[in-house]
């Protein structure tokens, strides 16, 4: 059970190591990371273990809170501003739609968006009129009006986005919007507080229980865009790092040389709600069959998680530690594709990227979105240069990960 605590939006910091000031933060900006899966996807949905790591692009959500205007007037804005659009909607509609579900909720237990609830919201994200072409875009918009309603009221304030993230790609955009948004409405509403003492520019991280708060909440907004999320990927980009899941049940794993990947987004677009929606189906159809190979995938999962901590305590040679990952990758790219989730320009990814002796598999939902490609050690610039000619000859983007860093964090201005 977390404990209550009752931070209000004004932080405490130090002064003269003395005395405690208290500052207003009118707008908090936070981050959180995409990702990448390095076995496991989809059958850690059906309870098998699976591998992921946080990447360096981010998704940031900045949030002003604005004073209530008189008579409970004023908007919630939505601003997403690399696709250049913004939504608003007045504080006294969401209220009319929302009714007693538009009250702040007990901040410390997350509560799912119930079916009535959801449809309401749809409708109010509807009164848009998105064009069919940005129709994906509502699953996002109704996360955001869910965690913003559910954590503020529906107090007037404006939220802005930006993220390097592809969206719909497999490297996680969902997770890291839920998160990031998750954190910046938690820290105004006071239920969760930055460990750094002053306002700034810099990053800051948040203790365990903070970040568990964020994560509840964060996994709460991917059920409304994925419908049944394991919770891997809003796992990964709040607590950062290498981690092994399962279950809900999270293990960090150490490792200390990290593993290099080659990202390509093949630009077939996808939606991970429908593919692993898809795979349930399938294993519905053939119970038996899938449970072996989620049973498998659990085992690749397993061995790939010890030989990283292997790895990082200097128990196996990095040469042999990358033959061991290749050989899984490879293994579990055959039983994504057993699960009906591959395409076929993953499959042209895999055959460039074998050409040079380098191992390939598909990360995230698949049926497109990108592929990874294990980077040897040893492996010449001049090659790595020559596979990525060769993928982007296809019309595929290449681009180069630091894997394993930062989680969820804040910074205040
Ligand atoms: N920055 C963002 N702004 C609004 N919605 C977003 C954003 N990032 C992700 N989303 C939502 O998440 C969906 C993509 O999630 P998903 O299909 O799970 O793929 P992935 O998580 O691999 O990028 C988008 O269609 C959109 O609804
Ligand atoms: C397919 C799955 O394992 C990962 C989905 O990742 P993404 O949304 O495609 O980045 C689903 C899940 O674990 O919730
Ligand atoms: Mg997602």
């Amino acid at each position: 059970m977390r404990m209550k605590r009752n931070r209000s939006f004004c932080e405490s910091h130090k002064n003269n190591g003395r005395e405690r000031k208290k500052i207003r933060i009118m707008e908090v900006r936070a981050r959180a990371p995409g990702k990448i899966i390095l076995a496991g996807e989809h059958a850690v949905v059906h309870g098998s273990a699976a591998v992921a790591a946080a990447i360096d692009l981010y998704t940031h959500s900045s949030l002003q809170l604005h004073p209530a205007g008189e008579g409970g007037a004023g908007e919630v804005v939505v601003d997403l501003r690399d696709l250049d659009l913004s939504f608003s909607w007045p504080c006294s509609r969401l209220r009319e739609a929302l009714g007693e579900s538009c009250r702040k909720a007990e901040l410390q237990a997350p509560r799912p968006c119930s079916s009535e609830e959801l449809a309401s919201i749809a409708k109010l994200v509807e009164l848009h009129e998105l064009p069919e072409a940005k129709i994906w875009l509502s699953a996002g918009l109704s996360a955001c009006l869910f965690l913003y309603t559910s954590i503020l009221g529906c107090r007037p304030g404006k939220v802005v986005v930006t993220s390097d993230l592809p969206m719909g790609a497999g490297l996680g955009s969902s997770a890291a919007f839920s998160v990031s948004l998750s954190g910046a409405l938690l820290t105004a509403a006071g239920a969760i507080c930055a460990e750094g003492a002053n306002c700034g520019t810099e990053w800051e991280s948040f203790g365990k229980d903070d970040l568990e708060l964020v994560n509840l909440w964060a996994f709460q907004g991917e059920k409304i865009i994925h419908g049944k999320p394991s919770g891997i990927d809003n796992a990964v980009s709040t607590y950062g790092s290498m981690i092994k899941f399962k279950k809900g049940g999270l293990t960090n794993l150490k490792s200390g040389n990290p593993v290099k990947m080659l990202i390509t987004d093949t630009r077939v677009g996808r939606n991970t709600k429908a593919l692993v929606a898809g795979v349930s189906e399938r294993a519905s159809r053939h119970p038996d069959t899938m449970a072996s190979v989620f049973n498998a995938v659990n085992s690749i999962s397993e061995e790939l998680s010890s030989i990283v901590e292997l790895a990082a305590n200097d128990e196996i040679a990095i040469t042999s530690k990358e033959e061991k990952l290749a050989e899984l990758m490879e293994m579990n790219q055959g039983l994504l594709k057993c699960m009906g989730v591959s395409h076929s320009s993953i499959e042209t990814v895999l055959r460039a990227t074998l050409k040079y002796n380098l191992v390939s598999k598909l990360t995230g939902a698949g049926g497109g979105g990108c592929v990874l490609t294990l980077i040897p050690n040893i492996l010449s610039n001049l090659v790595l240069e020559k596979v990525t000619a060769e993928l982007e000859l296809h019309g595929f983007r290449c681009f180069k990960v630091q894997v394993g860093g930062q989680g969820f964090q804040l910074c205040r201005g």
